[in-house]
């Protein structure tokens, strides 16, 4: 463990007797921990939150270990923090993650301990209850609220006025009368879920399945398992059987999902099953409500935690089975700060804590469908949907021949299915995944482009917020009625389709339809989004127009037709996944169809009906294209034949982070000592066992929020550290100066 007596002058050692030493890590960017003396009248122990100084400041810490010595000349620990403390796997865990990112450990502690300590003290809850007294007046609303009272708890006042049905002041001039006084409640319960409250009857192929995933939960052994299952072949259903057997034998259970706070339809299918809903983590909750999550997850008491990708750092104490649902979401990926993928880390987690972990998707990532095949994941397949239904047909629309009217964007083949469709009284989803009324506005008498003044990105056109909006920082500003640049006005013209536009088009070709447009921009947020997406699934629309959002994991029973706008959009973007990610996309959105009682089935517009990707979508032959894509891989020693680093210098001084980042290059091109691989030399052809380093390069996205980005590429052997080279490339390069920022992503899944 790290010693760095970074604290002076203690006064430990004017105490009566010798303290202990405590190796404590701080919720900072630093990588080690520091030492302070234990004062004799503070027992502690590894994982228990702390109070100490840092700098001129206090902090909360967590003890990561005991050390020796007297503790002399050390800061002192002022109290131990009445939080549970975090567990050694969870400390193990983080450590591990630190290292894999090349992230401070500090910064990972943070992740895990935050939502303990940023909510504060729990306040005492008041529950109200009758004291026999009758009250001096008794009108209709008194009566119903002391008859409302439950007999054996005390419930809070606002419990109270709801079940009653009455006002809070009702409730109040009860207890002025003194016929209800208050009581101290206990913390509140989550409430824990039954695993036999409802077993659906499986299919045979879907009871092999879960029987595999049941003994894996019952283990308590580290072990991996793909569960890829075409779309609505019920996957869910399936590891709700080793949600089961894992709380049967006593353990929790982490079930991670890419949308969790939108997806309402996963609590009621969560309740149906085990009788109460999950408890749920994600960045919606109140901070309260967060720390009640942790301090549940920390104490046994909350079974099963849904929660998004973040979820993964909570206090389990008997972590038995994590689901990774939809794990081939890039949405696992956090961008921000320690840059980790949660679903690679789910694993690690597993692993540390010996436990089974559950990979479900229709679509693996070629990352995990390699580790099925080379047999380190176990693999179970579902290969059709559930209960007979068919899944849904694909079709080509050959936009060269039947291209959509100029300035429209549905195609008369695919006019003409809506249409179909809305007279035989079923629903249709049009996706197009671009959100706003356009990407681009245009003045055509002179041609100036409305640009981020912050970002190299184009401004996009919103209509209902009748503005142009930045989706890369946020910044908005009204649409002017004149040019800007050459003072014409009415020239400013919109420029390609986002989801407003098309919602305008398809609104004329089917006037009567119910329409509704569903993006993550519309005013009114989650609860809205999650409300309309409910309404979708109980087919109170007709035509529903959507992004991304929508493709995701729901479940329409409704819905017959999809339409895909632009099926080619992300086929051509540098990233080496595009192929992968389209492939994934596009079969999700079209897996939203024909999941209830009739069949299903997709238009894909595209230009090129003949690319791989949409060849293996409308043949259905996957196994060819996870083949064709895994040889690519493997040819261009691209992940997971490789490993991939990106690094990005940032600051709002061009022409430094350039020169910063071509120093960083220099000062990679020597591996560090020990690697036993080399780096090839810069511009040379690099070996099978060279690191090679490209760039840098002015990132795609060159400038955002006002900093000018430059990127590296690192291309590693699978075999080599490419954290050490990592590493060692930071400590040999010059030190950030300024606003200058180095950020380091293995890995990478973006790469603008
Ligand atoms: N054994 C079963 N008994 C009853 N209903 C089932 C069963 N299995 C699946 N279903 C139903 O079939 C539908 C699809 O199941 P589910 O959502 O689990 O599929 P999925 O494989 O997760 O699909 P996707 O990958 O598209 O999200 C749901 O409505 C689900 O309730
Ligand atoms: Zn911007």
């Amino acid at each position: 463990m790290d010693r760095a007596r970074a604290h002076e002058a203690g006064d430990c050692a004017r105490g009566p007797e010798p303290c202990a030493v405590a190796e404590v890590l701080v919720p900072v960017a630093v990588d080690q921990t520091y030492s302070y003396a234990i004062p004799p009248e503070v027992r502690v122990a590894p994982g228990d939150f702390v109070a100490v100084p840092l700098g001129a400041r206090k902090t909360y810490g967590v003890v990561w270990g005991l050390g020796a010595g007297s503790g002399a000349n050390l800061k002192r620990i002022e109290s131990r923090l009445d939080f549970p403390p975090l567990p050694e796997k969870l400390r193990d865990f983080l450590d591990w993650v630190a290292t894999w990112t090349v992230a401070p450990r500090g910064m990972a502690l943070r992740m895990a301990a935050h939502a303990a300590v940023e909510a504060g003290a729990e306040p005492v809850r008041i529950g109200l209850r009758a004291t026999g007294a009758a009250p001096a007046r008794l009108t209709e609303a008194r009566r119903r609220a002391l008859a409302s009272l439950p007999a054996d708890a005390p419930v809070s006042k606002a419990e109270l006025a709801r079940l009653a049905g009455v006002s809070a002041s009702v409730i109040d001039a009860l207890i002025d009368d003194g016929a209800l006084e208050p009581v101290a409640l206990g913390p509140e319960k989550t409430a824990a879920p039954d695993p036999d409250f409802y077993r659906a009857g499986l299919s045979d192929a879907q009871e092999q399945a879960a029987a595999a995933l049941r003994e894996a939960a019952r283990q308590h052994e580290f072990k991996p398992i793909l569960l890829e299952g075409v779309t609505g072949s019920g996957k869910t259903e399936v590891y709700f059987e080793a949600v089961a057997e894992a709380i049967a034998a006593g353990g929790q259970v982490l079930i991670l999902m890419p949308e969790i706070a939108l997806t309402s339809q996963f609590r009621d299918r969560f309740a149906r099953r085990f009788g109460v809903p999950p408890a749920e983590w994600h960045s919606e909750l109140t901070p309260r409500r967060r720390a009640r999550v942790w301090r549940a997850a920390a104490e046994g008491e909350a079974k099963v935690v849904a929660g998004a990708r973040s979820a993964l750092f909570l206090p389990f104490q008997n972590l038995r089975l994590i689901v990774v649902d939809e794990e081939h979401e890039a949405a696992y990926k956090q961008e921000e700060g320690v840059i980790y993928h949660a679903r690679d880390m789910a694993v690690v987690r597993a692993r540390i804590e010996r436990c089974a972990v559950v990979l479900a998707s229709a679509t693996p990532s070629i990352e995990t469908r390699e580790n099925a095949r080379q047999g380190r994941y176990g693999y179970l397949r579902l290969a059709s949907r559930f209960a007979g239904r068919q899944m849904p047909a694909l079709k080509a629309i050959d936009l060269r021949q039947h291209g959509a009217a100029r300035g429209k964007w549905i195609s008369p083949p695919l006019e003409e299915a809506l249409k179909h469709n809305l007279a035989q009284g079923e629903q249709s989803l049009l996706f197009l995944n671009r959100r706003g009324y356009a990407p681009l506005t245009l003045c055509r008498a002179c041609g100036h482009k409305f640009e981020c003044p912050n970002c190299s990105a184009w401004l996009v056109e919103h209509r209902f917020r009748r503005a142009l909006v930045c989706h890369h920082c946020g910044h908005v500003e009204r649409r002017p009625d004149v040019c800007p640049a050459c003072g014409q006005a009415d020239t400013l013209s919109a420029c390609g389709p986002g989801v407003e536009r098309l919602a305008e088009e398809a609104a004329a070709l089917a006037p009567e339809a119910r329409l509704l447009v569903l993006s993550s921009d519309m005013p009114g947020g989650t609860e809205r989004m999650r409300a309309e997406l409910q309404a979708i699934a109980e087919q109170k629309f007709d035509l529903v127009i959507g992004t991304q959002l929508v493709a995701k994991g729901h479940n329409f029973p409704h819905l017959t037709l999809v339409g895909v706008v632009d099926a080619d959009i992300g086929l051509s973007n540098g990233d080496p996944r595009a192929a992968e990610r389209t492939f994934q996309l596009l079969n999700q959105v079209a897996g939203r169809a024909g999941r209830g009682e009739k069949p299903g089935r997709a238009l894909l517009q595209t230009w090129q009906p003949d690319h791989p990707v949409l060849r293996a979508l409308l043949s259905g032959d996957f196994e060819r294209f996870y083949a064709e894509e895994t040889d690519a891989r493997r040819l261009a020693r691209l992940p997971p034949f490789g490993r991939l680093a990106g690094v990005v210098v940032s600051g709002s001084d061009r022409a430094a982070a350039e020169v910063f980042a071509r120093a960083l290059a220099r000062a990679a091109i020597r591996p560090p000592e020990g690697g036993g691989w080399s780096v090839a030399a810069p511009g040379a052809f690099p070996g099978p066992d060279d690191v090679a380093v490209y760039g840098p390069v002015e990132a795609p996205i060159a400038m955002v929020r006002g900093k000018y980005r430059f990127r590296l590429l690192i291309k590693a052997p699978r075999k080599a550290n490419i954290q050490a080279f990592l590493r060692a490339m930071r400590a040999r390069g010059p030190k950030p100066v300024k606003d200058l920022k180095v950020s380091l992503d293995v890995d990478p899944q973006s790469f603008l």
